[in-house]
């Protein structure tokens, strides 16, 4: 038999990636990234210019299309691989991000008659205005004793389909009533590529997003009313859909849709999955132990178990929700990339910029290399990594970044590596909630582009976490991962695999180089860590709430 590929397309947060992945042994053949042409959309609606609120953050559903044609026929011609060879496509994308569709399944945002409405367009996973809905969501569950809250560590997010539901309903109900189904993006794009008209949901996105449960359920309709009784029944309706496991086929590429994307028709589609957990099996990792960190513009902390334990602010513990037979739990930084992104690009003086440009590099390099110069505790800066808002374990997206410590003598490089160390210590955080409620964590693995991008970064997580860190080999884990899931939808028969562990056993690999803590290092950050724990116990924990009242003062002064 010839040999067999399969693509995975990665839905990131700016842009979408397609990777064609050879089956025998993993080799990423070729690779094609497709830039979102609208980006994230946080200012005005495209076309109508319409200004959007504060914490909003939308997406067009066009730009995932073009990832399809553009990205999948690029790796396919790139590569030189008959399509007669690739047997089959799997996605992951960001989530919740999410989308109202009508009974065609086509978003309410391309009606020309609703464009100009903000809430018929996707809301990307970090849309953070339903804070309100998710308030209210976890006040009542919390009255009623609802059993699925210690299953989300406590809290339901405002970055998660109910919310997000929830605030389309208050504030447009006419979209509500307009929308057919409300469905994951992920969901959207695989049933674009099957056509299929009875669009499944996958188990994951339903499990971690939506507050679904493989042997209960969704929350009763009774929970429902009691939100709001417009949304008594909007599981069986606007949330319906048969709930699949991951690794089940989807369905079959559309002839329309193979001519538009360079591949046979009749090939299998995944259902879809989350980036960060697709990254898992793209790692290797499918036991327990191992937490995987998808690190990117944000992180998502991934890991397995055997039991079902409660650790605050986890963002979820789905039964087959990452590798089937185990337990998958999630948590999460809402910002780690993001806030040395907004650094570089907002706080950075411009002698540095302009000797970046001098050296040739760019400004991560230049503050990098020169934030390597310190040693741990050196610049007397620390940080709490708030910018976008606490995900685990605080679960608050209406807390603030703060760096304490300035002097007239700070330098940027000590600013950017105090930036570092917060989201480092955030990682900790996480990491001690899980390890110290029962779900182990020996050893870390990480993958996303900031592994690849920034050493200094990698080694400050080692020595705060006190654990080795092994980096993926692949430099698109989430679209490997996702690869894999495709090779599990088509099947052995076809030449593909029969369960994601044996797809992993065979397709992932780790760097022989491993970051490791250095002793020294260790030892001061714990120092720090404590300094951290108290900050971060005294403005998260409601001690000091300066930055919900600052909120409060700002939305004033905007009104
Ligand atoms: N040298 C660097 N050091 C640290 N962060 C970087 C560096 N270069 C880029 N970044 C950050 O990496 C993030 C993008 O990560 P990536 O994994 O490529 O994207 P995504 O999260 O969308 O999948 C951006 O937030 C950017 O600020
Ligand atoms: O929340 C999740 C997964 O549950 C992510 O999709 C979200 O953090 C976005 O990830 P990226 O930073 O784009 O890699």
């Amino acid at each position: 038999m010839s040999k067999k590929y399969a693509i995975g397309v990665d839905y990131g947060t700016e842009s979408g990636r397609a990777v064609l992945v050879d089956l025998s042994d993993g080799t990423e053949v070729a690779d094609h990234v497709t830039p979102y042409p609208h980006n994230v959309i946080d200012e005005k609606l495209p076309i109508s210019g319409i200004k959007l609120e504060y914490d909003w953050a939308l997406q067009h559903p066009q730009d995932y299309l073009d990832v399809l044609t553009r990205s999948v026929p690029a790796v396919v011609q790139a590569s030189g691989v008959d399509p007669a060879d690739i047997i089959g496509l799997g996605i992951d994308f960001t989530a919740c991000t999410m989308l109202p569709v009508d009974a065609q399944g086509q978003p309410l945002c391309f009606n020309p008659e609703l464009a100009n409405q903000p809430h018929s367009w996707v809301k990307l996973w970090k849309h953070h205005a339903a804070q309100d809905e998710a308030n209210l969501i976890n006040e009542i569950a919390e009255r009623r004793g609802e059993d699925f809250l210690p299953r989300y560590g406590g809290k339901i997010s405002s970055e998660w389909m109910i919310a997000k539901v929830w605030q389309i309903l208050n504030e447009a109900p006419d979209i509500y009533e307009q929308t057919d189904r409300f469905l994951e993006a992920t969901d959207w794009v695989v049933s674009q590529m099957t056509g299929a008209s009875d669009i499944v949901r996958n188990s994951c996105t339903a499990g971690y997003k939506a507050i679904w449960h493989k042997k209960k359920g969704f929350p009763s309709n009774e929970f429902f009313k009691t939100l709001d009784p417009r949304l008594e029944n909007v599981t069986e309706t606007k949330l319906r859909g048969e709930v699949v496991a991951l690794g089940t086929k989807a369905g079959e590429l559309t002839e329309s849709m193979a001519k538009l994307m360079g591949l046979q028709p009749g090939i299998a589609i995944a259902v879809g999955n989350v980036d960060a957990h697709a990254a898992v099996p793209g790692v290797g990792v499918v036991t327990p132990g191992k937490l995987v960190m998808a690190m990117g513009t944000s992180i998502c902390h991934m890991l397995l178990g055997t039991e079902e334990r409660e650790v605050e602010g986890m963002c979820g513990v789905v039964e087959d929700g990452i590798i089937p037979g185990y337990l998958g739990y999630e948590a999460g930084q809402s910002a780690v990339g993001d806030i040395f992104a907004w650094y570089v690009e907002q706080g950075v003086p411009a002698y540095v910029q302009a000797a970046a440009e001098q050296e040739g590099t760019n400004v991560h390099e230049w503050l990098e290399r020169h934030a390597s110069a310190y040693k741990p505790g050196e610049t007397g800066l620390l940080a709490l990594d708030w910018w976008n808002g606490n995900r685990s374990v605080l679960v608050d997206t209406e807390l603030n970044g703060l760096i304490l410590g300035y002097s007239l003598l700070t330098k940027p490089e000590e600013v950017y590596r105090s930036l570092l160390e917060a989201t480092a210590f955030g990682t900790r955080k996480i990491v001690d909630a899980f390890h110290n409620n029962g779900v182990e964590v020996q050893e870390l693995y990480a993958c996303g582009g900031l592994p690849q991008k920034n050493r200094l970064l990698m080694q400050i997580y080692a020595d705060v976490t006190n654990r080795e860190i092994k980096v993926a080999d692949s430099k698109q884990t989430p679209a490997l991962g996702a690869a894999m899931f495709g090779a599990v939808a088509a099947g052995a028969a076809n030449g593909g695999y029969d369960s994601i562990v044996d797809a992993a056993q065979k397709m992932a690999r780790v760097r022989k180089d491993t970051f490791k803590p250095i002793p020294e290092n260790v030892a001061v950050y714990e120092k720090l860590y404590q300094e951290y724990s108290k900050l971060h116990d005294y403005f998260g924990r409601g001690e000091n709430d300066v930055m919900k009242r600052l909120r409060a003062i700002r939305e004033e002064a905007r009104h």
